[in-house]
């Protein structure tokens, strides 16, 4: 069958495909825009939308809940889990029509091909086209943007006795877990536990570190810890799981051995969240000079080219942070690079992050531990947020605000877990793009009383870092 030929092939439409799509076909390129499954990749099907606005739900629960606090008397609110899933659902379709009509219709020279992509030599592709068929490509440039799936560990018996992901739960869920026990304290753990247990449902977090969210400071993951137990989450650390079972009744056992013992954990649902896996087995990459890291992630290197010319690799199936903006971008490397003589690369790129709890855990650049490991001398401040006038007032005054500086009196990195935390965070990333001195954020004016009011104060507590 005689191959297809276009400017460019892109493969996935993630975060960093389906922009890539709209600007080469906007500087005149014949795009192929080849997608297997939803249009929007994981952000906007399983990731960080849907679990946004389901958060944004169990927070509204939470505000009517404790509104008592601030003399408001409201009964114990219903949940409507059918309507909260229908409201996640409904913002997840306009979004997969939006991105469609923009693809299909907005933008001229982008060729829509639903089907799974397979290299069958450097830049030629075969495509198993949704519907059946098959249809082949060629291009001289080739983006790979597939992504990444759950990670499903080794454990016995856990095949046979049904598990969620974050990938089939938020595209499934169609009833209230009664008791969901969650695989894996990171990210997705530790959201899904907040947004569970706001809306009802008895969780208990299982991870084999110590910790929860463990690549921070054991000071930062521990206030996040007592918010989660306090509120009615189970914490089981430290856990190594040994098998997982389901009895005759439907109830799910989880076996693990702890310091204390061995345990046997049981619930109604279980969801596997321990982490991702590259979309990289199916892609024919033996007919490339592409290589793979460990893991199956593919090895690109600063400007995203992969070891075969021509061929570039962006967002997280490229492996390192796996966050949309980052994903974000590598889109804009790539198309800097391309289509405007760009030199940017990936090299010494700021890699901000927000754990959407509430409060908000904000964190840009270096943690205390990582400064330590880099040998970057530092002084750090940390505030409770109690003493932020704007948590006195609505009452929120949980959490701190810590910053990082250095030697020349310019921040280094900022965790902010506290209400608003990743706004905040986002200010103190502003202010070490611009180079600014930690005096220099003390002495701005700032309008009274909003949240960013504590630039002023930030700094207030500053010591040598141990
Ligand atoms: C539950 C969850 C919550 C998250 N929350 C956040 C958050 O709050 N903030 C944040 O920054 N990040 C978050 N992330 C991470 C974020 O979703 C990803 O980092 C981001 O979407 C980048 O994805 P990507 O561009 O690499 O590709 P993806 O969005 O994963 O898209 C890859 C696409 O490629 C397609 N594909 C794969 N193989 C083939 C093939 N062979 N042929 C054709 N198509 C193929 C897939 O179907 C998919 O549509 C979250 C992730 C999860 C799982
Ligand atoms: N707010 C956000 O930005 C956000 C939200 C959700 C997800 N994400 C992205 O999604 C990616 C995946 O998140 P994640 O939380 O699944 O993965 P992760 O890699 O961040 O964490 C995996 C967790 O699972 C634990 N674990 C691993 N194997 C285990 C086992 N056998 N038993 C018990 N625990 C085990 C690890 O100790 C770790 O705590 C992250 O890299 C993140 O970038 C981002």
């Amino acid at each position: 069958m005689p191959a297809d030929s276009f400017d460019a092939i892109i493969i996935g439409a993630g975060q960093a495909g389906t922009p890539l799509s709209y600007a080469l076909a906007a500087a005149g390129r014949r795009v192929a825009f080849i997608e297997s499954d939803f249009l929007g990749g994981s952000c906007i099907n399983y990731g960080c939308a849907p679990t946004k606005a389901l958060l944004a739900s169990a927070q509204r629960a939470h505000l009517v809940r404790t509104a008592g606090a601030l003399g408001i008397e409201a009964p114990e609110p219903v949940v409507n889990f059918g309507a909260v899933i229908e409201r996640m659902q409904t913002l997840r379709q306009h979004s997969r029509d939006s991105l469609h009509r923009k693809i299909t219709e907005v933008h001229d020279g982008i060729t829509l091909i639903r089907g799974r992509a397979q290299f069958t030599a450097p830049h030629s592709l075969q495509v198993a086209l949704v519907g059946g068929g098959e249809q082949h490509l060629t291009a001289p440039l080739i983006f790979i943007n597939t992504g990444t799936c759950a990670a499903v560990p080794d454990i016995e018996g856990l095949a046979d006795s049904g598990y969620l992901t974050s990938d089939s739960l938020l595209l499934n869920l169609t009833e209230q877990p009664e008791h969901l026990l969650i695989l894996g304290g990171s990210y997705i753990g530790v959201e899904f536990s907040q947004m569970f247990c706001r809306l009802g449902t008895r969780v208990t977090i299982i991870d084999k570190e110590p910790r929860l969210m463990s690549r921070e400071d054991p000071d930062v993951s521990h206030p996040l810890e007592e918010l989660l137990t306090e509120s009615g989450v189970e914490l089981v650390l430290n856990a190594n799981t040994r098998r997982v079972s389901r009895g005759a009744n439907g109830t799910l056992t989880v076996t693990v051995d702890t310091p204390d013992g061995e345990r046997r954990l049981r619930g109604s649902h279980l969801l596997v969240a321990v982490g991702r896996t590259p979309n990289t087995s199916d892609l024919g990459l033996e007919h490339t000079s592409i290589t793979l890291d460990e893991h199956g992630y593919i090895e690109a290197n600063e400007r995203l080219q992969t070891s075969t010319r021509g061929v570039y690799a962006l967002g997280d199936v490229k492996g390192g942070p796996q966050f949309t903006h980052i994903s974000y971008d590598d889109y804009r490397i790539v198309r800097d690079a391309l289509l405007h003589n760009g030199q940017r690369t990936t090299e010494g790129r700021p890699m901000p992050y927000v754990v959407f709890t509430e409060p908000q855990l904000g964190r840009i650049s270096l943690s205390k531990n990582q400064a330590k490991e880099k040998g970057i001398p530092y002084r750090v401040s940390r505030l409770p947020a109690s003493t932020i006038g704007r948590a006195v007032q609505t009452g929120e005054t949980e959490g701190f605000v810590e910053v990082l500086v250095g030697d020349d009196d310019r921040l280094l990195g900022a965790a902010v877990f506290c209400e608003q935390g990743g706004e905040i965070m986002t200010m103190f990333q502003l202010a070490m793009a611009g180079g600014l001195r930690y005096q220099e954020l003390e002495n701005m004016i700032l309008a009274h009383p909003v949240w960013g009011e504590v630039l002023n104060n930030a700094f207030q507590r500053l010591k040598p870092g141990e």
